[in-house]
């Protein structure tokens, strides 16, 4: 896999017009979800490189990141006369550049695509690295492939008119990378002020936290090793994830992770010997910024079976990435069905659910 060009823009209209000037196409085409679509696509009117670009608009929020909308833009693409030397650009969060890159990557055996993340997810998470996908029987990003975009555009501006609780779900994705990463990184998380956002603090601490999963996707694209640190919560998170959108409730993506996190640093204190400190103080953040996440004893089987379709996973057996410390990566962990039980009945306790 070809390193992915990832660029902390001082002017979008700018890098984008170079970047479409290094892909040569015979036609343009821009995916929107139908908020970015409004919120977003504004931004890059005017630019000369996008004159005659055809618009693709699709439902917004993870519920549309499945096979009817991936059949939409594949449909769309089809009717518009997109070739397999045409350039798509997907404009907006995880949803859009996920399903907007299996669809380019799979669409006449595969077109480039630019990535303009909108979300603060997007910016330090989904759009790089290359994974691309849907969800699909109820698992999330069940079907997709490792294709990386050509060029990933990080314009902050666009997060001006992020609310709330989306800001928080890209910043469980950060605390994540803070987690994988330095203490000194995880202490300027922890610190930062979420309440009144400073957007030129953001900007430098977005450009340090995708750092964190560039460098670890140059040594790992396809997560043969050391990128499953990039998964870091997300073997509960991805459960629980897929038990509120199976049960009406959907939930966001960085809520589950943060979650996730919660019972995975458990894991790590109990298995890896992490410092009980070090998880307390990540656990009040996430109690005191995400709420929690409400399930009983009943649901317990639902959420190990659920955990079997990680694809960490090998014959079976349930894969955590675990940490001894910040920064202190341990791979391929297991856990036996008493163990993971406890750790759920240690979320419940502390997050008072
Ligand atoms: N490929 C990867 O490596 C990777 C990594 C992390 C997460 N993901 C996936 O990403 C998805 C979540 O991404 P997300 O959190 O960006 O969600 P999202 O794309 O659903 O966006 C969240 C909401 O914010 C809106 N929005 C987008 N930009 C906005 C802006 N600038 N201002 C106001 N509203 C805006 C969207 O329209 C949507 O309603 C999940 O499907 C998750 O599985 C993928
Ligand atoms: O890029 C990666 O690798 C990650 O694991 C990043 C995660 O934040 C992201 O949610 C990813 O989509 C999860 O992938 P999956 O392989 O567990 O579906
Ligand atoms: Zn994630």
């Amino acid at each position: 896999m070809s390193k992915q060009e990832v660029i902390l823009c001082e002017g979008l209209a700018n890098s984008l017009t170079h970047a479409i000037e290094k892909c040569p196409h015979d036609k343009l085409f821009i995916l929107t979800d139908e908020h970015t679509h409004r919120l977003c696509r504004p931004h890059l009117d005017g630019i000369p490189a996008l004159e005659g670009a055809e618009e693709i608009v699709i439902g917004a929020e993870d519920v549309h990141k499945n096979l009817e909308t991936l059949a939409a833009v594949w449909q769309a693409l089809s009717e518009k006369g997109a070739s397999r030397h045409s350039l798509l650009i997907n404009l907006g969060g995880g949803m859009v550049t996920d399903l907007g890159g299996f669809a380019a990557s799979t669409f006449k055996r595969g077109i480039a695509y630019i990535n303009v993340p909108t979300t603060l997810l997007a910016m330090v998470d989904a759009s790089v690295g290359g994974k691309t996908g849907i969800n699909f029987n109820g698992l999330k990003n069940e079907i997709g492939v490792f294709a990386p975009a050509a060029c990933v555009l990080l314009e902050t501006e666009f997060l001006r008119s992020l609310d709330a609780h989306n800001f928080f779900s890209g910043y469980a994705e950060m605390l994540k990378h803070g987690l994988i990463s330095t203490p000194k990184h995880l202490a300027e998380l922890l610190a930062f002020d979420t309440e009144k956002t400073d957007y030129a603090l953001l900007k430098s601490m977005v450009g340090r936290s995708v750092q964190v999963k560039e460098h670890i996707v140059e040594e790992d694209p396809l997560e043969h090793g050391i990128r499953k640190a990039l998964n870091l919560g997300h073997t509960v998170g991805h459960a629980f994830e897929s038990l509120a959108l199976a049960e009406s409730r959907p939930v966001l993506h960085g809520y589950a992770v943060a979650w996730g996190l919660v019972c995975e640093l458990y894991l790590s204190y109990i298995k890896t010997g992490f410092p009980k400190d070090k998880m307390r103080q990540t656990i009040q953040f996430v109690k005191e910024n995400y709420g929690s996440f409400a399930f009983n004893c009943k649901q317990y089987d639902q959420l190990y079976e659920l955990m079997k379709h990680d694809k960490k996973n090998t014959a079976g057996v349930i894969n955590f990435t675990l940490l001894k410390e910040v920064g202190d990566i341990c791979l391929n962990q297991t856990a036996d069905k008493e163990t993971i039980f406890e750790m759920f009945d240690f979320y419940r306790e502390c997050m008072g659910v």
